[in-house]
């Protein structure tokens, strides 16, 4: 598959947005017309740069306004054409992209657009480009990419075709399977963008919202597998309208992009694969069986398979202070394990949770607090942690190798997004780690052994990670590409900084549950320090039991509000005796068909708190309507700390 982006979706120059697209590895670009006309650097600059840094002008865009005109805009139309035309030629560029007239278009007759997109097809004809019409969503009577190919076979000229752009279509729910029946020859371009289904007027969510593929909520994949069904090999390319990611590091965003048409380029195989029954390609009646894999003019590379995690096998705190952490850790019932042969690292573990510490200052902490423990590495069981590296890799993952001495594990890692460190390790059916006698005697997993009240059973159920608003997007096609985590729908949920928007990823068994939260900017002394708070939450059996003994080792509880439990029993019309132990022991509650669910939150440590959870029945969520009374409580903690600073200070 060849791979190109518009500039549109970059932040910086021209020259910034090229050198990064070069960097990333895209085959092609797109120029939108305002990063050259406000570039230093002329057409012919800006050609021979492209040569130089290995990549080719594949679309200029966009050409505004043409169609369904009177005669005298016709006219003016054509010599803005003419002009733009002759500037292609200096750029060496062959294809520019004329979208549906949104502005001045007063005729609605297919008979006069198409007469008129003649004449803009005879002179590219003369300058030897072609123009690739497309529909835009909002198109005044061009919106559909049916109609725009309708008039592109009406018209019938050689430097005439349809581009496809996938919001446009998929925006308006379009049926893309007529997209197979287009003659590829007559697919000049392919734009791909996904987005999050919002409920908007379609232009603001195409200028503000539009994401890469694996980032938002199309069916990208089937979209894909329509076009390349349709035999088209040109240039599949990213035009991604973002708010965000034009404001964001360019060489990062253009990576990103990258990754998300790699992860598009496989999953369009699957696709293909999954639906070749009912494809044109389909069996035959009493015909022969289908090929497994039937090839198409396009030829889609795909990556090493991965399975879902079959679980976290280990979460890792850094903190230089340890003190604070191995105080929360011991009153919530977990066993140090040991400190590492060689490594400044202490092991602590409540039945298969495993908590590394390490003793180091978290990386990227600024100042204040930067001993403070902070969440900074997450194992996960894999089938093959060499295949799902590779798989990495390839998604352009950057690599955290780590030191490792003979016959210890090599633990394969990568960094995500957010700068967490994600380890895949080989998981094993009895749920323990391999690693854990580089600590000395596994002398916990004994039989007889007294086990902390947790229970053996007890494993990491969530974490949950604070994401730096640039990278949300990002992170959820890594964890997605990389990890084969599913995204779930997000919400946002209210906070008295903000509205956190919160995504879940997890595995189909719900073995692995990650939740990606955007904090807010909380104002605080006049500066913006992020409220970075994250959590690691633990199942157990008997959460009540968990917590009354957590109470007697004297754990700091976040304290939940009376007006919380008064809304409970309004709710859910809790056994009284029930409802009394909750709220003596500050357990929070939530209902969900027939199942249940209890959990504790500990005060925060540095950026970390910790969440014991027990899931009753088959409750498959997350307490997320108890999640606003954390936020607040939570608020309210880093305000008095604040101003207890402040009447010291002052
Ligand atoms: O938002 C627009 O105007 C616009 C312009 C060109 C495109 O290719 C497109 O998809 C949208
Ligand atoms: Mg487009």
């Amino acid at each position: 598959m060849r791979t190109g982006i518009a500039t549109v979706c970059l932040s910086g120059t021209l020259k910034e947005k090229m050198q990064a697209c070069a960097i990333a590895g895209f085959d092609g670009i797109e120029i939108f017309e305002q990063d050259l006309v406000t570039s230093p650097l002329s057409p012919e600059d800006v050609r021979k740069m492209a040569a130089d840094l290995g990549f080719t002008l594949d679309l200029y865009q966009p050409f505004r306004d043409f169609d369904s005109v009177p005669e005298d805009l016709l006219a003016a139309n054509l010599r803005r054409a003419d002009a733009k035309f002759r500037l292609m030629s200096r750029l060496g560029m062959d294809t520019m992209l004329v979208c549906s007239n949104v502005a001045t278009a007063t005729i609605d007759d297919d008979g006069l657009r198409a007469r008129q997109l003649a004449a803009l097809a005879e002179l590219a004809g003369d300058h030897g480009v072609r123009v690739a019409y497309e529909a835009l969503a909002w198109g005044k009577y061009v919106n559909d990419y049916e109609h725009a190919h309708r008039l592109v076979e009406m018209v019938d000229h050689p430097n005439l075709g349809t581009c496809l752009d996938s919001f446009h279509i998929l925006s308006r729910d379009w049926d893309t399977a007529p997209i197979e029946d287009i003659n590829a020859e007559k697919i000049f371009f392919v734009q791909v963008a996904d987005a999050p289904k919002l409920s908007m007027d379609v232009l603001s969510w195409s200028r503000h919202y539009r994401v890469f593929p694996g980032e938002g909520q199309f069916e990208l994949a089937k979209f894909m597998g329509h076009v390349v069904r349709a035999g088209y090999t040109g240039p599949v390319s990213l035009e991604v309208f973002n708010d965000v990611f034009r404001q964001s590091d360019v060489e990062r965003t253009a990576v990103d992009a990258m990754r998300s048409l790699i992860w598009l380029e496989e999953q369009s195989a699957k696709w293909l694969e999954a639906n070749a029954a009912n494809g044109a390609a389909g069996t035959v009646a009493g015909g022969p069986p289908a090929p497994a894999r039937r090839r198409y003019p396009m030829e889609l590379t795909t990556l090493p398979q991965v399975a879902e995690p079959a679980g976290f096998n280990f979460a890792e705190v850094k903190a230089a202070d340890t003190a604070a952490l191995e105080t929360v850790l011991g009153q919530l019932g977990f066993e140090f394990n040991g400190r590492h042969r060689t490594k400044d690292v202490q092991l602590w573990t409540m039945g298969h949770a495993r908590v590394i510490i390490n003793e180091q200052a978290p990386s990227g902490s600024a100042a204040p607090g930067a001993a403070a423990p902070a969440i900074a590495a997450l194992g996960f069981d894999v089938d093959s942690p060499v295949i799902a590296s590779a798989r990495a890799q390839q998604l352009k993952a950057p690599a955290v190798p780590r030191k490792s001495q003979a016959n210890e594990e090599v633990f394969q890692g990568f960094a995500a997004p957010d700068s967490t460190e994600i380890f895949l390790c080989q998981g094993s059916p009895d749920g323990t780690a391999a690693w854990i006698n580089e600590f000395g005697e596994p002398r916990w997993f004994g039989e007889g052994l007294e086990v902390p009240s947790g229970g053996r059973s007890a494993v990491i159920d969530h974490v949950n990670l604070a994401q730096p608003w640039q990278h949300f997007d990002e992170a959820v096609l890594f964890y997605t590409s990389a990890l084969a985590l599913e995204p779930q729908p997000y919400a946002e949920v209210a906070s008295p900084s903000g509205l956190v928007r919160s995504q879940v990823m997890q595995t189909s068994d719900r073995a692995v549950r990650l939740v990606l939260n955007l904090a807010p900017l909380l104002q605080q002394d006049g500066t913006r320090h992020k409220t970075y708070q994250e959590h690691i939450a633990f199942a157990v059996d008997d959460l009540v039991a968990t917590a009354r003994s957590a109470r007697e080792r004297g754990l700091n509880f976040l304290q939940i509000p009376a007006n919380y439990y008064e809304d409970l029993d309004a709710r859910f019309g809790l056994d009284p005796a029930f409802l009394a132990t909750l709220q003596e022991l500050n357990l929070l509650y939530d209902r969900d068909g027939d199942g249940e669910f209890l959990h504790f939150y500990t005060a925060t440590v540095g950026s970390v708190f910790f969440e014991m959870v027990e899931r009753r029945g088959s409750y498959d969520g997350y307490g997320a309507p108890n999640a606003p009374v954390r936020h607040a409580v939570q608020y309210d903690h880093l305000h008095q700390l604040t101003s207890s600073t402040h009447s010291t200070t002052h």
